[in-house]
């Protein structure tokens, strides 16, 4: 099975960029910008990423992001994961990245994009692997404060595929953020949520009717209501799982008791993807293969997975078919 997960070529669709910043990049970087970090090795900050819920998480990654200061920076940092990535025969990744959280460490919107669009047309060109770009703000900050970004995003619009909603779910609804992705809609741009990763699954049923979302992060807390699973089935909204995240922030408690198999029962769109690879165990592949130990599934299982993510990618639809064709052929 190892083998064939290896090869298998796979599809993400939830990756924040800033959690794939492995322990080693960030001391180089650290060092690079002459900035002190609260562990003394890589060993030690690793040993620091044990969660008890998504803010305890929260609280590490936007500590470890503050090494990113500028356009190279950004660039190291994607183009590191996507190499890694590649080689574990990833194809296709849509990325997340959360300006607001540079913008409040007076690093300009530009040095980002220009760091992360390099690197993406760094890897479309030479390493056969496409990437789309998810624009992504922090709920746990007013919607003032989004609208006033994505306004000043206005250059970028055209590079941006979707706008995302993360961070800190619990008390910060869906609704909160209803002027944003009416906003977004106006400009044109697709909208997807975090909904049902710690918050309820009334906040799954918001996102869809309030936000207007094509796809919803996570989702796993749907199955607290019939009526929410009935809407996703219906649509075949696709659901974004991050199993070893889950497993990490204790949405669930052990992998083998993970929903997913009752999601996928149900019959429901599910992909799988990493959320923040450096700090929940490991990237696409780990995540294949750890549901492949816990949950005993064969290879059409991780066929389905991944058609279903090809066809929800924010790609072309020539690439769309070529991935298509590969993975058929796997
Ligand atoms: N799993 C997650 N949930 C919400 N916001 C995030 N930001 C980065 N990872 C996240
Ligand atoms: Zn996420």
């Amino acid at each position: 099975m190892h083998e064939f997960l290896l090869q298998l070529p796979k599809v993400e669709l939830h990756l924040h960029i800033e959690g794939s910043l492995e322990p080693e990049l960030m001391f180089e970087l650290a060092k690079r910008n002459g900035i002190e970090l609260p562990y003394a090795t890589v060993k030690e900050a690793k040993a620091a990423y044990e969660f008890s819920d998504l803010q305890g998480f929260l609280n590490l990654y936007y500590q470890g992001m503050n090494v990113l200061r500028t356009e190279q920076d950004f660039y190291d940092l994607a183009i590191d994961y996507f190499q890694r990535a590649r080689g574990e025969g990833v194809v296709h990744i849509d990325m997340h990245f959360d300006p607001q959280a540079h913008l409040q460490r007076g690093i300009p919107l530009e040095v980002v994009m220009a760091g992360l669009l390099r690197a993406k047309e760094e890897a479309e060109a030479s390493l056969d692997l496409s990437v789309g770009m998810i624009m992504a703000f922090l709920r746990d900050r007013p919607v003032e404060e989004a609208l006033r970004v994505l306004e000043n995003a206005a250059p970028y619009w055209k590079f941006i595929d979707a706008i995302g909603l993360d961070s800190a779910e619990r008390d910060n609804p869906p609704a909160k953020f209803q002027a944003l992705f009416k906003r977004a809609k106006e400009i044109g741009l697709v909208r997807v949520a975090h909904a049902g990763e710690e918050g309820p699954a009334d906040y799954i049923a918001e996102a869809l009717d309030i936000l207007d979302v094509q796809r919803i992060d996570h989702g796993v807390r749907c199955l607290e209501s019939d009526i929410v699973v009935e809407r996703l089935r219906e649509s075949q909204i696709v659901l974004t799982v991050c199993p070893l995240s889950n497993v990490s922030l204790k949405v669930v408690d052990d992998l083998r008791n993970h929903p997913l198999p009752q999601l996928l029962k149900k019959g429901l769109k599910v992909t799988i993807s990493s959320d923040d690879p450096a700090y929940f165990g490991g990237g696409l592949l780990a995540n294949h293969l750890a549901c492949a130990d816990a949950l005993g599934w064969d290879a059409d299982v991780f066929r389905l997975l991944n058609r279903n993510a090809i066809e929800e990618a924010f790609t072309s639809d020539q690439r769309r078919k070529e991935l298509m064709h590969r993975l058929e052929s796997a």
